[in-house]
């Protein structure tokens, strides 16, 4: 694949959008909604029952032609093409990026170095559905013989971070009979309080890691065998309270558990594009099979609009462009998402893995520095919470911070009229961002003119609504799926990799050295800062 492309601050479009910049900068969303009385029709788009309002951003029509205009002299469809297609995109670790491949139906064909993995997808999924069907059912027996109640899913970042979320997400569609646990961080805090309360007799642990050697997982793993084997006395009790989901048999079968027993998948999916894999093994005994293939068919439908379907009318192609006008052209360091779903809750931390780091990346396909920014800051918190605590600074802060809503028209919980409220803070939220409140409307309201600054809202802080139907695993998928094409998009325009991670190995390296100097009497040799601290550490424990 050719890593040289012209450079982006040099394409046409990206010259013509600096300009336009200078045009639309001072421009109110006021008096473009005030210019056009469809506005708030016509810049919005539905998909897949998936509603996007992007009315409320600072775009004009022109804008958004431009911003098309980008993503086609960025080769935006060839690269997708590319990535669909098996091409090895990932030119640092020389992979392919097929996380589509994992939601392809039984008859596609997809060839990774001249064999389709379709059927071996399907094969695991299968292997997956016994499995589940097995616990959920209670036929699955401790070594005891006791049922398993307790699924403890122990694994980091994308091992972690999509399973938890897609547990929360998809709660409603849980076996209630079931408990479910994550143990991520290496903090023995994490292990202590996550299995507290569990009978290691109705306790089974999945230990998830693609490369099945990540310190965290490890750590936490050995303790959960110890912890088992210390209720449970014989060591033949691992092969009934242990299963793996990786990439490497070989590691798996070293750390004890039978590879009869291990979920695979493949070097072509990355950690945080894995929670439709092997890796959502315990969103699938949580919801059933059924519901997790209903999920993966909402991954594949968002895959399918993001491939067929023009830039114009595209859901993950205008959010990534938007994206980048944001933080490209207005500065904008992040980007604030807020489900209006409590059931989402872990939707912005799973996000924070997935665009971070993405596209935290300083240097483009062949090495260059980049001279613009690239993958803005992701953040949030479930609404109305959010709204009690940072949306201060949103609306009256000094930064600009685009906000993506995600609201849903039906609710699953429909207790008296909390729905009702909830959505009314959605739409609230997104008006006051948008139009604010002028000086002149704060005065006729008596206030004094002193209090008058304090209470103005500038308003022209920009904001997409994502209007869905219902949380089903179905639109999980979706939703997944479109923030995903949206990185995607962003990190084509970049010119970057999206689907490396270098940016974490430093401080492995250097933590695996102090931790045998924790261990040892070896000389110190870090700099003044890093010693001294050590040394604190050290001398009181
Ligand atoms: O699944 P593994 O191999 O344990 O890796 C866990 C996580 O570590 C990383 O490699 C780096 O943080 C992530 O990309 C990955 O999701």
């Amino acid at each position: 694949m050719s890593t040289t492309a012209t450079p982006l601050t040099q394409l046409s479009a990206w010259k013509a959008l600096k300009s336009h910049h200078e045009k639309i900068a001072p421009r109110h969303l006021r008096e473009l909604f005030a210019e056009d009385p469809q506005r708030g029709t016509k810049l919005a788009v539905e998909a897949l029952g998936i509603y996007l309002d992007y009315s409320k951003n600072r775009i004009t029509e022109e804008t958004l032609q431009l911003l098309l205009k980008l993503a086609e002299e960025s080769g935006l469809r060839e690269r997708m093409e590319a990535m669909f297609s098996g091409e090895k995109i990932n030119i640092t670790e020389k992979r392919a990026v097929l996380h589509t491949a994992l939601r392809a139906p039984k008859d596609a064909v997809i060839n990774v170095d001249g064999k389709n993995v379709v059927p071996e997808v399907h094969q695991v999924l299968d292997r997956m559905s016994a499995f589940a069907d097995r616990v959920r059912s209670g036929a699955w027996k401790g070594h005891t013989g006791k049922r398993i109640r307790n699924v403890v899913n122990i694994g980091i970042g994308g091992s972690d971070l999509g399973p938890v979320m897609a547990y929360e997400a998809l709660r409603h569609y849980s076996q209630r009979d079931l408990n479910f646990r994550f143990v991520s961080n290496v903090d023995g805090t994490d292990f202590a309080e996550a299995t507290h309360d569990l009978d290691a007799e109705e306790t089974l642990f999945i230990v998830s890691s693609k490369t099945f050697t990540t310190l965290e997982t490890m750590t936490n793993a050995q303790t959960a065998r110890k912890w088992a084997l210390d209720k449970l006395g014989d060591p033949a009790a691992v092969a009934k309270h242990f299963v793996a989901v990786s990439t490497n048999a070989g590691e798996v079968s070293k750390f004890g558990i039978d590879t009869a027993n291990m979920f695979g998948f493949w070097d072509w999916v990355g950690g945080r594009y894995s929670m439709d894999s092997a890796i959502g093994l315990s969103t699938m005994i949580a919801i059933g099979p059924d519901n997790f293939r209903a999920m993966l068919s909402g991954f594949h439908a968002m895959d399918e609009h993001f491939r067929t379907t023009p830039f114009e009318k595209n859901l993950p192609v205008l959010m990534g462009l938007l994206s980048i006008w944001y933080n490209d052209f207005f500065d904008a360091q992040t980007v604030a998402v807020l489900p209006y779903d409590q059931y989402l809750k872990r939707f912005p931390a799973y996000l924070q893995q997935l665009t971070m780091e993405s596209n935290g990346k300083h240097v483009t396909l062949s090495g260059a520095q980049v001279d613009y920014q690239t993958g803005p800051i992701y953040w949030g918190e479930p609404g109305t919470n959010g709204q009690h605590s940072f949306y201060q600074l949103i609306h009256q802060g000094t930064r600009l911070i685009p906000c993506d809503f995600i609201g849903f028209e039906k609710t699953l919980n429909p207790l008296s009229n909390h729905h009702d409220l909830l959505m009314a803070n959605v739409f609230a939220q997104t008006e006051a961002l948008a139009f604010g409140k002028t000086a002149e409307q704060v005065k006729a309201e008596g206030t004094p003119d002193w209090l008058v600054p304090h209470r103005v809202f500038e308003g022209n802080r920009p904001s997409n609504t994502l209007l869905l139907q219902e949380l089903t695993p179905e639109t999980l998928g979706k939703l997944v799926a479109l923030y995903e094409h949206s990185v995607f998009t962003q990190g084509v325009i970049w010119q970057i990799d999206s689907f490396d991670q270098w940016g974490v190995e430093l401080g492995k390296v250097l933590a695996v050295r102090i931790i045998k100097e924790l261990e040892g009497n070896s000389e110190l040799k870090h700099d003044s800062s890093t010693n001294a601290l050590i040394q604190r550490y050290l001398k009181a424990k």
